[in-house]
């Protein structure tokens, strides 16, 4: 188990480059297996996940070829479906969440698709009957394992259908689109998750001769399409990471810039930030946060009431950040409920804090209440365990704000999805040791 070693309180100044998105990473790289044809994508996150993924695409046959940093092309010409049967392969399949993204591909391709449960955070319950429903309305027969909690689908031809999806599902959506691509006739996904990530799917799918419309919309409209062909794709700036810096810029009162974020696509982002009191400034394509040197303070709504910040399905703010929110809020003017509604397990971390002196009262397990100190009264350091990735940078964020050395262990769970953080994170300053 690796571990961190922090000494909090110093204020942190530069620029900061966002990684190449995780979520984006891990919906297209399964693309790659939908073309026999050459498919090169740039600004690939060097992560766990993705590089988990990478492997398992190379053991399916997939031959990868590293052409420079964060640039591969793959081509998925000769592929090993016998691997999906193997003992490897369920380890392998259960290491990250993305994996079950290979499923629609595999069985639009080549008729069948099989994974182990896949793995990723354990925030709460993670259901996929989005997914396996989706591709049994496309016509796929669906098998599942309770013993080895092994799932698969098997299909001659899929053929398109109109679906109204239960949820609208990120991954279940990028599989069954992966899918639907090749199927026979037209496919309606309608309650399709629409976040930039898909959106980036849709884009690169096109290039690559599939037929989707309403790219963006939570309507998408597919006609398919015999082959797909080969392309060149590149991965947008992670949203999730330049949320993380925002908070971190903020709770450290230090200036930071965040470069090349791409504005257009962090949607309601930068607008929830501020409605913490932290000054979110566009410059150009940048974002600048000034350092906050007499704090920040939360907004209460129109008629006085205390704020809430909540997550919702894209348009609406990401689950994926409430955390880095959650520790933010801890140092702000005012109160504010975070409300995770989407994952039942992913507050507890606030223990955590609560240890560090922050005043938080966990209402239940999806609502929190954070009561921030204004700077008063400074987080104490302490030891502490990195639960799942986002509790585990806001646990950082909170480290990097703290009075004295702190001590992050299981920063696997961070390393899953942030690149090279503690060197990224000594460039503008921060005293971080890997041990
Ligand atoms: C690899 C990857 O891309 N992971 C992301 C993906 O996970 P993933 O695709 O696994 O998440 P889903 O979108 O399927 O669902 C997330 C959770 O929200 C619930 N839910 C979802 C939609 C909805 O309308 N109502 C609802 O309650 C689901 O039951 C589930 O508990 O999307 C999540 C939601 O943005 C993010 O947290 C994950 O980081
Ligand atoms: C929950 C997350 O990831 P995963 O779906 O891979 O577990 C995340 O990125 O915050």
């Amino acid at each position: 188990m690796g571990t961190f070693k922090i000494e909090g309180g110093h204020r942190l100044k530069g620029k900061i480059q966002p990684q190449g998105a995780k979520n984006e990473a891990l919906q297209i790289l399964c693309a790659v297996l939908l073309t026999p044809e050459t498919v090169t994508i740039n600004n690939i996150p060097d992560i766990v996940d993705v590089n988990k993924l990478i492997s398992l695409l190379q053991k399916l046959g997939v031959k990868v070829n590293k052409l420079g940093k964060g640039s591969y092309s793959f081509q998925a010409d000769e592929v090993d479906l016998n691997y999906l049967e193997s003992d490897q392969f369920k380890i392998d399949g259960r290491g990250l969440r993305g994996s079950i993204m290979i499923v629609g591909p595999l069985l639009a391709r080549f008729g069948k698709g099989y994974i182990p449960k896949p793995g990723g955070d354990k925030i709460g319950r993670r259901r996929l009957d989005t997914h396996f429903d989706g591709l049994i309305k496309l016509g796929a027969k669906f098998g599942y394992s309770k013993e080895e909690q092994f799932y698969g689908v098997e299909a001659d031809k899929l053929k398109g259908t109109y679906m109204l999806l239960e949820e609208a599902s990120v991954t279940g959506t990028a599989n069954i689109l992966m899918a639907a691509v090749l199927a026979e006739g037209q496919t309606t996904i309608y309650n399709a998750a629409c976040e930039p990530y898909l959106q980036q799917l849709c884009k690169m799918l096109n290039r690559m001769g599939a037929k989707i419309s309403g790219v963006g919309s939570n309507m998408l409209i597919i006609d398919g399409v015999d082959s797909l062909g080969g392309t060149e794709h590149r991965m947008l700036p992670d949203m999730i990471e330049i949320g993380s810096w925002i908070g971190l810029a903020a709770m450290t009162k230090s200036e930071l810039t965040i470069t090349n974020v791409s504005w257009n696509d962090l949607g309601l982002i930068p607008e929830t930030f501020r409605k913490l009191g932290i000054t979110v400034e566009k410059q150009g394509d940048d974002i600048h946060i000034p350092a906050h040197t007499d704090g920040y303070e939360i907004q209460n709504f129109i008629d006085g009431s205390i704020l809430t910040i909540s997550d919702a399905p894209w348009p609406g703010f990401t689950p994926d950040l409430l955390s880095i929110i959650l520790v933010v809020a801890t140092q702000a003017r005012g109160s504010v409920l975070i409300h995770q509604k989407m994952f039942e397990s992913r507050l507890f971390f606030v223990d955590k804090l609560i240890d560090m002196g922050a005043k938080i009262i966990l209402c239940d397990p999806h609502r929190a209440t954070v009561i921030g100190h204004d700077f008063q009264s400074t987080l104490k350091a302490t030891t502490m365990t990195s639960p799942d990735i986002r509790a585990g940078v806001s646990l950082l964020i909170a480290a990097l704000s703290a009075k004295g050395t702190s001590t992050i262990q299981n920063i696997e769970q961070i390393d899953r999805g942030y690149e090279n953080i503690d060197e990224r994170l000594r460039a503008i300053g921060a005293k971080i040791e890997r041990i």
